[in-house]
């Protein structure tokens, strides 16, 4: 394995807003251009996977399937590591169809070395996966995002599946539906989050884990153009269009933003991390990252 980062992209030749399963999604704003629409989702496709190559990843381009709109964003596909990845279980009927095709994904790069193992979740839980279990390189941990899409039960078997500790997030606002789109851990080791995405306890856990030199706090500003919801390479980090004061922060924490214009796709509630699902994380690598010593006991 390399250290370069490789990524899934679903091709958005499919996607529409048809159905509205959050707050962000207008089907009619859609229609009433749906042509236009489309058009500017392929440009904004393409400009966000040449800002990711840009920035050294490698990226593995699947197609996506009509009446299956919001394939678009594999964040939501499952969550990856070590070569082993566990299916979502998605919470709306609309999306439900997605997983056995995202399995046929996994499968054929399975078949290709990419992945040695592929799980289904549980009866009776639901997980939208990387959308809601954020591995943190630096910490050795998931953030688990639960109380919209995805379920404790969900995040559970997250940890059990791969042995590993999940630090529950309970989301209380229903625009700020998985985690990726108000908690974004970065390279080196800050944390970019909207705190009224969360409850008390939820601050209180990000507080306990996170040093207050390393806190982002988003604007409301910030997490209405979905810019915490970023793929963090390195010291870039690339993301929707941003107002300028978080550019300028994300600078000064020594981190180089690279936006890009998603609205087609802020139009269904996601952004560039969503967009996206991280392929090669392994625990004890992360390219770019401040070297950590890991004890192996
Ligand atoms: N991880 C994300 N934030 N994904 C965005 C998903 C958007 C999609 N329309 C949904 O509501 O499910």
């Amino acid at each position: 394995m390399t250290d370069q980062p490789v990524f899934l992209l679903v091709d958005p030749a499919h996607f529409e807003v048809s159905y509205r399963i959050n707050p962000w999604m207008e089907p009619g704003a859609w229609a009433a251009d749906a042509e236009r629409n489309s058009r500017a989702a392929r440009a904004s496709f393409e400009a966000l996977s040449a800002s990711l190559r840009s920035a050294g990843a490698r990226l593995e381009i699947a197609d996506g399937v009509p009446g299956l709109p919001d394939m678009v964003f594999p964040a939501n596909a499952g969550v990856v590591l070590d070569g082993r990845v566990i299916l979502a279980r998605f919470a709306h009927p609309e999306r439900a169809n997605e997983e056995q095709r995202f399995y046929r994904i996994f499968a054929d790069l399975a078949e290709r070395g990419l992945f040695t193992e592929i799980a289904s979740m549980p009866d009776g839980a639901l997980h939208e996966g990387a959308g809601d279990a954020i591995w943190d390189a630096n910490r050795g941990f998931f953030w688990a995002g639960h109380g919209q899409r995805s379920n404790l039960a969900g995040a559970h078997a997250v940890g059990r599946f791969f042995s590993r500790e999940i630090v529950p997030l309970r989301l209380v606002s229903p625009s700020f539906y998985h985690l990726d789109t108000c908690f974004c851990p970065l390279s080196g080791g800050h944390v970019l989050y909207y705190p009224a995405a969360f409850d008390a306890d939820g601050l209180a856990t990000i507080h306990r884990h996170v040093a207050p030199e390393l806190r982002i706090e988003a604007t409301e500003e910030d997490a209405a153009a979905l810019c915490v919801n970023a793929v963090n390479i390195g010291r870039t980090v690339t993301m929707a269009m941003a107002p300028d004061s978080l550019v300028r922060r994300l600078g000064d924490a020594g981190y180089d933003v690279r936006q890009v214009d998603l609205s087609p796709f802020i139009l269904s509630g996601g952004a560039a991390y969503c967009m996206t699902l991280r392929l090669d994380r392994t625990v004890s690598t992360e390219a770019g990252a401040p070297q950590r010593v890991h004890a192996h006991a």
